[in-house]
């Protein structure tokens, strides 16, 4: 943050952190994931942030579009020989992964850079997906910046369906080339992030065939653009798919291919091989290791998730604390819009979600590198249960958390509405998450498969892996009796998803008892699945939020655990109230448990109120970082509203050419 003098500070703002009776700082390296962890991010930061403060001469949102995508490019490059020679000097080439590396990116660019896919999923596949002796060819080119790269698998006509992808790569033994071909009009690569006018290669993934036969989609290095002119090679037709939503920075590009050819080489070797002589050889031992990048960035979306909330919720916390609205005691001043009840349960459940996001996400990463560890040994059991983990983590996180981003700009009333709020722009970046790297609903259905089969292991008493063992209980028909303690919450959510996936199971079973095909019993049951999913990825995020909770507080001072603990209460009761029905349907809950719940909520309300503004504090946001007039440490809200308002081309003079050229000649009429 940017503290500035106290004399700047809004005198509510500062009367709030007067009021904070938790140790801020303890909190931030929880969130962090450790001491270390956070001394670490704010090294990056200093070293970042001095040369973002003065890398934007004008306000990105005043260029038009293609001086916008040149200003991303002169940053990204600026951004990136930082990260190369200073940053990586600071904790190695697991930088890539920190989140400061994440934060400080954010400092450069309000919306995307076009080099994001680059170090977001071009090095992760050269890592996941080659082998060493190609990895030791790629990666010092692309750590270096020699070569910038991007992932295109989605086509124009398919997206989901990685299995109908319709580009080609066919092997020719006499020249020892693939021929990647863009058969169709669908078959045109669409969407790549940094494809479009930045990437000079690319990752494309496409149908290999060799000797006649087709061996399904396999993923190549390509080389699209001469690196010294970069004009795209004979055989390749490049170009920017059109004006996006958000991520107009981020260079989102078609790729059409004509019998283009690639050294057999430029295949990623890593779990299949094609020879000299055209073979086909598997190494992996799992069908599915060639999607190991997505399952990669699907475990770094839940964090991104929670951080882009945790802004947000800085935001409109900070602003509600200096905003007063209305009078509702006669003669009274008006309340901070922060007292409102209502304002904060619009706020507080962002901020406990962004806490259960973040610590679900850390214990997903921890999970994801076990499971590597485990198929590094050649050992894939834990796959599917890990396909299936960050599949729903994936889906209900970026939804949860583009919808609260969204519930912050409405609790900003007008002013949320402003681009220089930042959350305007915030919610347009993070809504695409629902979409890419896998779509919500088809997320949940792929861990619907998951459940359903985990269900029949259940009934059949076989044993659970440990993200679905809660399934016996509901299998050996054990009543879940309400309680509102947590450990009480927690299995009633449990008693919810076990009883959604059960009516699932038990609805496939009887519609293919009556002689509709499993695939169409499967179909007609996809609206309750993906709510079973859904219900069992709730159960699983309250499960772990609260262990960790417990985990990490029980060596912090007792106001911290006091604070965390009413956070992740508040997290449960919220999630409780908002399934009342599911509740009544699937566990014991009753008329007087409900209004009880109801005013345990609402005290947790007021008891989380004096702390918002710490809380928000301690995800530690530098004002660099946050770019909002709302959301600045010192709570300058009205000043910085104004300064910015003079900043708009609209008011570099004080008539505008247009009056001369029509409004005038209208009132004249001479138009
Ligand atoms: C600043 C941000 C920070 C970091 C992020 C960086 C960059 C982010 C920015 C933009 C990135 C955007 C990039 C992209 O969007 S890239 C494109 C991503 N595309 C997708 O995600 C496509 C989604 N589709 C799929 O994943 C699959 O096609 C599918 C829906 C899963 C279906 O596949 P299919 O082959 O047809 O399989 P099924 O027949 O449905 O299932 C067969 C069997 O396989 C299991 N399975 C499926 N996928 C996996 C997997 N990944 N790992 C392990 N197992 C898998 C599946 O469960 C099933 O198993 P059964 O036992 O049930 O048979
Ligand atoms: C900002 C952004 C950046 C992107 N960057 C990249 C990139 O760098 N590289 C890349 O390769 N791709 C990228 N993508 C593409 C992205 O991965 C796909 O858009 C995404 O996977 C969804 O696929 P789709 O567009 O084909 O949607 P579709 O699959 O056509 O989905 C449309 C609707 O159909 C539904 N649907 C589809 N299949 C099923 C099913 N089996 N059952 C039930 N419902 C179904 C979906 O739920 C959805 O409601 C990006 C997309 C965006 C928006």
């Amino acid at each position: 943050m940017t503290k500035g003098t106290q004399a700047d500070v809004n005198p509510d703002l500062k009367k709030e952190r007067l009021k904070c009776n938790f140790n801020i700082q303890e909190v931030t390296f929880i969130i962090d994931g450790g001491k270390d962890k956070t001394l670490q991010r704010k090294k990056i930061e200093d070293v970042a942030l001095n040369i973002a403060a003065s890398i934007d001469e004008v306000p990105e949102e005043c260029l038009n579009l293609k001086e916008r995508y040149d200003n991303a490019v002169r940053k990204s490059c600026v951004y990136s020989n930082i990260v190369k020679n200073e940053l990586l000097e600071i904790t190695g080439l697991e930088a890539l992964g920190s989140p400061g590396l994440r934060r400080t990116a954010d400092a450069f660019f309000k919306d995307v850079s076009p080099f994001m896919l680059h170090l977001g999923m071009f090095v992760p596949t050269i890592i996941g997906q080659c082998t060493p002796e190609q990895q030791a060819h790629w990666l010092p080119k692309a750590l270096e910046m020699q070569i910038i790269g991007a992932y295109a698998q989605t086509e124009l006509g398919h997206g989901t369906f990685i299995r109908g992808l319709e580009t080609t790569a066919t092997y020719d033994p006499a020249t020892e080339e693939f021929v990647l071909h863009s058969p169709t009009l669908t078959s045109t690569k669409w969407w790549a992030g940094g494809l479009g006018n930045t990437a000079n290669h690319c990752i494309v993934v496409a149908q290999l065939y060799t000797k006649g036969q087709c061996h399904g989609t396999h993923p190549f290095i390509v080389p699209i653009r001469d690196l010294d002119t970069h004009e795209p090679f004979p055989g390749v037709k490049v170009g920017d798919v059109g004006i996006r939503m958000g991520f107009n920075t981020a260079d989102n590009g078609f790729l059409r291919f004509n019998q283009y050819r690639i050294p057999r080489e430029n295949m990623m070797m890593k779990n299949a091989k094609v020879m000299k002589d055209g073979t086909y050889v598997k190494v992996a031992r799992h069908e599915k290791l060639t999607y190991g990048t997505m399952v990669f960035v699907r475990v770094t979306l839940v964090m991104e998730a929670a951080f882009n909330l945790a802004k947000a919720a800085t935001i409109a916390v900070r602003y509600s604390a200096v905003r007063r609205q209305s009078q509702p005691k006669p003669g009274e001043p008006e309340p901070q819009i922060l007292d409102y009840p209502t304002q904060q349960h619009k706020l507080f459940i962002c901020i406990a979600t962004a806490h259960a996001l973040q610590l679900t996400g850390l214990w997903l990463w921890r999970t994801f590198e076990a499971v590597l560890a485990d198929m590094r040994k050649g050992d894939t059991d834990s796959l599917p249960e890990l396909h299936a983990l960050s599949s729903c983590l994936k889906a209900v996180s970026t939804s949860d958390s583009a919808a609260l981003i969204e519930q912050c700009r409405f609790a900003c009333g007008g002013h949320g509405y402003m681009l220089s709020s930042n959350l305007p722009l915030l919610y347009s970046f993070v809504t695409a998450t629902r979409t890419y790297e896998g779509d919500y609903t088809v997320l949940l259905l792929q861990t619907a498969r998951f459940l359903v089969k985990a269900w029949e292991q259940a009934e059949s008493g076989k044993v659970l892996t440990p993200t679905v063992a809660y399934l016996a209980c509901a299998a050996a028909k054990e009543k879940v009796v309400w309680s509102d303690s947590v450990d009480g919450m927690i299995r009633s959510f449990q008693a919810v998803a076990a009883g959604k996936i059960a009516a699932c199971a038990e609805n496939i079973k009887r519609l293919t008892k009556t002689g509709t095909s499993l695939e169409d019993a499967w179909q007609l049951s996809t609206v309750r699945l993906v709510a079973a999913s859904e219900a069992h990825c709730r159960a699983m995020i309250c499960q772990a939020y609260w262990h960790e909770v417990t985990r990490l507080t029980a060596s912090c001072s007792a106001s911290v655990k006091i604070v965390m603990e009413q956070l992740a209460t508040l997290y449960l009761v919220y999630w409780a109230l908002e399934t009342t029905g599911d509740l009544l349907r699937y566990s014991t809950i009753c008329e007087s448990e409900l209004n009880k719940l109801q005013l345990k909520y609402e005290e947790l309300l007021a008891l989380i109120r004096p702390n918002a503004v710490g809380l928000v504090d301690a995800f530690d946001f530098r004002d660099e970082i946050l770019h909002s007039t709302l959301g600045a440490y010192d709570g300058r809200v009205y000043e910085r509203l104004m300064e910015e308002a003079l900043k708009s081309p609209l008011n570099e003079t004080s008539v505008q050419s247009s009056f001369h050229k029509y409004i005038r000649p209208l009132a004249k009429g001479k138009l």
